[in-house]
């Protein structure tokens, strides 16, 4: 199995991939173009990215099966070109929350005390305990999470043991859940923004996401709250937060925007890095040696059973629902051409199959076939298949509940 690995990769990964006999290409500065032309002369099975951009021209470039985002979000992959072409795309979740739930806190420390303030002042030989003598602390103050997912649920811990009470929306949010973790459900992003000292979000970028903390939200924050983005900057309308920054006071503690290089350095001139009361990281959330190697170790996982069983951990763009309507049940005998001959009466009567599988009782004399089918064979076909084909002992037909 051909690996081409189009970004920053930990060695133990590359090493681990080569003892089970993947041949491995390590080209982590490919992107765009060069990626495309890489593919075409390698012809890999799989593609394993961070931050590269994985596009449609790439899935047309070579043979690939398999994209293995090597980190949690995947909104840098053209899931729908692969899904279109049936290659799989996985992720690595819950690999590197405990290092972004880490340095949310530390952009919330930061924010509060001033940090990075008092250490560029301090550096220009000046002294000002005066200036940076006020700050709010944390004990007693409400975190408000925006997304309740891996990080979102590392971040519960961390504020309680820092004595603080933590708020929550989240869209899949039980109050039973939300009793579980020790914390409070609320209904709405906005009843958070108004109720929380500090926000943090951590949500999944999506159709749906995109932009959904705008205007309305930084309004219905706290004069002075602190607002916190690790997930994606695209999740943020970045002017109505300069806007709030201005205008409200709201100090922000970013590690995203949705003008960040992909490349691990490059220019960045975006307004928002000279706003005084932003404090801004290089999306380094997972960039902690624990996670990374987390990570790896993760991606490497993925290969091997994919190499071994052909079975894919992880896969985030399979169907949720098909379009099945009925499955149709088929006990037979464990013979050849059973399963060929119902088959070929659904195709006959230009029924679509979408699920299947076929499952074998001890001793491989009997087996069970389950087949989703797109709509209902009829009974007369049915009948018809018992009596031709003697080694299918039982028919049923079941309709799927919607
Ligand atoms: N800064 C970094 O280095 C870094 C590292 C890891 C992850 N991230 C970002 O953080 C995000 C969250 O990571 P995670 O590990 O918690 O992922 P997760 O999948 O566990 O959680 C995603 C959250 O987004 C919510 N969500 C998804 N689709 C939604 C929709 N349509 N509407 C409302 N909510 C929706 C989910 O309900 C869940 O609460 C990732 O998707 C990624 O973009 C950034
Ligand atoms: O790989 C990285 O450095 C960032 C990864 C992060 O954004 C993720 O979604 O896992």
């Amino acid at each position: 199995m051909r690996v081409l690995i189009a970004d920053k990769f930990e060695r133990s990964g590359l090493e681990a991939l080569q003892a089970f006999g993947c041949e491995v290409i390590y080209q982590p500065d490919l992107k765009d173009d060069s990626l495309v032309a890489e593919i075409r002369r390698v012809r890999p099975d799989v593609l394993v990215v961070r931050s590269t951009r994985v596009t449609e021209p790439m899935f047309d470039a070579g043979p690939i099966k398999l994209v293995v985002r090597a980190g949690a979000g995947y909104n840098t992959i053209d899931v729908a070109a692969a899904s279109k072409r049936g290659i799989y795309v996985s992720n690595c979740p819950g690999k590197n929350s405990i290092a972004v739930a880490e340095l949310a806190f530390g952009l919330i420390l930061a924010l509060d005390r001033r940090i990075a303030d008092n250490v560029i002042e301090l550096r220009q030989g000046r002294w000002n305990k005066k200036e940076f003598s006020k700050a709010r602390g944390l004990y007693g103050r409400t975190l408000g999470l925006i997304g309740v997912g891996q990080i979102g649920q590392e971040m519960i811990p961390r504020a309680h043991a820092f004595g603080m009470k933590v708020i929550a929306w989240s869209r899949s949010l039980t109050p039973e859940r939300a009793a579980t973790l020790g914390i409070a459900r609320k209904d709405s992003p906005l009843d958070v923004a108004r109720e929380a000292d500090v926000i943090s979000v951590h949500l999944a970028l999506t159709p749906e996401t995109r932009g959904m903390i705008g205007a309305e939200f930084f309004a219905a924050m706290r004069e002075g709250a602190y607002f916190i983005n690790t997930s994606r900057g695209e999740i943020v309308d970045q002017a109505a937060l300069i806007k709030a920054m201005r205008e409200r006071g709201i100090r922000a503690g970013l590690d995203v925007y949705a003008s960040e290089p992909t490349a691990g350095t490059d220019d960045f001139n975006d307004e928002i890095a000279r706003e005084p009361n932003l404090y801004g990281t290089h999306h380094i959330g997972a960039s902690t040696d624990q996670a990374q190697e987390a990570i790896a170790a993760e991606t490497v996982r993925i290969i091997k059973t994919f190499k071994e069983t052909g079975k894919v951990p992880n896969v985030v763009n399979l169907a949720e629902r098909t379009p099945a309507t009925h499955t149709l049940v088929v006990r037979h005998r464990d013979r050849p051409g059973v399963l060929a001959h119902v088959l070929g009466a659904i195709r006959a009567a230009e029924i679509n199959v979408q699920e299947m599988e076929n499952i074998v009782f001890a001793g491989a004399q009997a087996a069970i076939a389950r087949i989703n089918l797109e709509s209902a064979p009829s009974r007369e076909m049915l009948d018809r298949l018992q009596v031709e084909n003697p080694d299918i002992i039982e028919l049923d037909l079941l309709e799927l509940k919607s």
